[in-house]
C-alpha cells in the first residue's frame, strides 16, 4: 500500500484557498500513483474555532461530496484529515475516509478535546472508534491529541487495526512529544502509524510538520521537515505478522489486569 501525505499549510478560516491547494497537492501527489492520500486535522478551516459557526460544515455535506468526487476522479482512498462538521448538538471534529469507488469507508469524530487549543469551548467530543477497511486491511483513524492515549489507540488495535492513521494540527513546540507518542504507538501495538501533520503558522501557533510513517518495529519510513509538501511510504504488511509472531504482545495480554 502506497502512502501519499500531503503536509499542508492551512490557510486560516479560508476554505476555498485551502479546497484549491490540497487539489494541487492531490494533482501533484498522484504523479506517484499512490493507493492512499492523507490530509491533516481541520484541513479546510485550520483552527479560526471563533467563526466555526459560519465556517462549519452542514452535516459534513459538502466534504464528503467533494471527497468522494476526488477518490473517484483521481482513484485512489481518501483519508480525509478531518473538518468542523455541524450538527444539531454543535461542531465536531470529524474525518472521513472515502474508498477509491466514491464510497464512505469510516467516520470518526476526535474523541479528546484539547484544552491548551480551546476546543473544549468550540467542539463536541466523539464517543465512537475509528475503525475502518481499506482493501480488506483494517486500519483505524484518530485526531491528534488522541495520540496521548494509548488506551484508545489499543481499543482500535485489539479490535483488529492493523494500519493505524493519524491526522494532526500539532504545534513545533512539542515537535518532540509527536515523535515519540507515534513511534510508541507503533512499537507498543505492532502496527504502522502514518501520521500526517500541517505545516506553516496561524496567529495561534507554529506547526510541526514532521508527517511521519512508522512500522510495527517502531522504525521509521519517512518523516517530512517542516515545510509544506508531499511524502511518500510504502507499507509492508508482512513486517506487522513477523514482529507480532517474534513478540506476541497480542496473545501475552493479561487484560484481567488493567483497567
Ligand atoms: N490539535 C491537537 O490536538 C494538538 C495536540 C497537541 O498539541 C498535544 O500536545 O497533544
Amino acid at each position: 500500500m502506497k502512502i501519499a501525505l500531503i503536509q499542508l499549510d492551512i490557510a486560516f478560516g479560508d476554505v476555498d484557498a485551502n479546497i484549491a491547494r490540497a487539489e494541487q497537492f492531490i494533482q501533484e501527489a498522484m504523479k506517484q500513483k499512490p493507493d492512499v492520500l492523507v490530509l491533516p486535522e481541520l484541513w479546510t478551516t485550520g483552527y479560526d474555532l471563533t467563526r466555526l459557526n459560519i465556517l462549519a460544515d452542514e452535516e459534513g455535506n459538502d466534504t464528503k461530496n467533494l471527497l468522494s468526487k476526488w477518490a473517484t476522479t483521481y482513484n485512489v482512498h481518501i483519508v480525509g484529515g478531518s473538518i468542523a462538521k455541524k450538527n444539531q448538538d454543535g461542531v465536531t471534529n470529524t474525518l472521513y475516509t472515502f474508498a477509491k469507488d466514491g464510497t464512505c469507508a469510516g467516520e470518526y469524530s476526535k474523541a479528546h478535546l484539547f484544552q491548551l487549543m480551546n476546543e473544549h469551548l468550540y467542539l463536541q467530543a466523539g464517543d465512537k472508534q475509528g475503525l475502518f477497511q481499506l482493501d480488506n486491511v483494517p486500519c483505524a483513524s484518530v485526531i491528534c491529541y488522541d495520540i496521548r492515549f494509548p488506551e484508545w489507540i489499543r481499543t482500535h488495535t485489539v479490535n483488529g487495526a492493523t494500519v493505524l492513521f493519524v491526522v494532526a494540527e500539532w504545534p513545533l513546540p512539542r515537535l518532540a512529544h509527536w515523535r515519540t507518542l507515534l513511534i510508541s504507538r507503533a512499537i507498543e501495538n505492532q502496527c504502522y502509524v502514518v501520521a500526517c501533520n500541517r505545516a506553516g503558522s496561524d496567529p495561534n501557533n507554529t506547526f510541526a510538520g514532521h508527517s511521519l510513517i512508522i512500522d510495527p518495529w517502531g522504525e521509521v519510513v519517512v518523516e517530512g521537515d517542516e515545510q509544506e509538501g508531499v511524502l511518500y511510504g510504502t507499507l509492508d504488511f508482512s513486517k506487522i505478522d513477523d514482529v507480532r509472531k517474534g513478540i506476541p504482545v497480542f496473545s501475552d495480554r493479561r487484560s484481567e489486569l488493567y483497567f
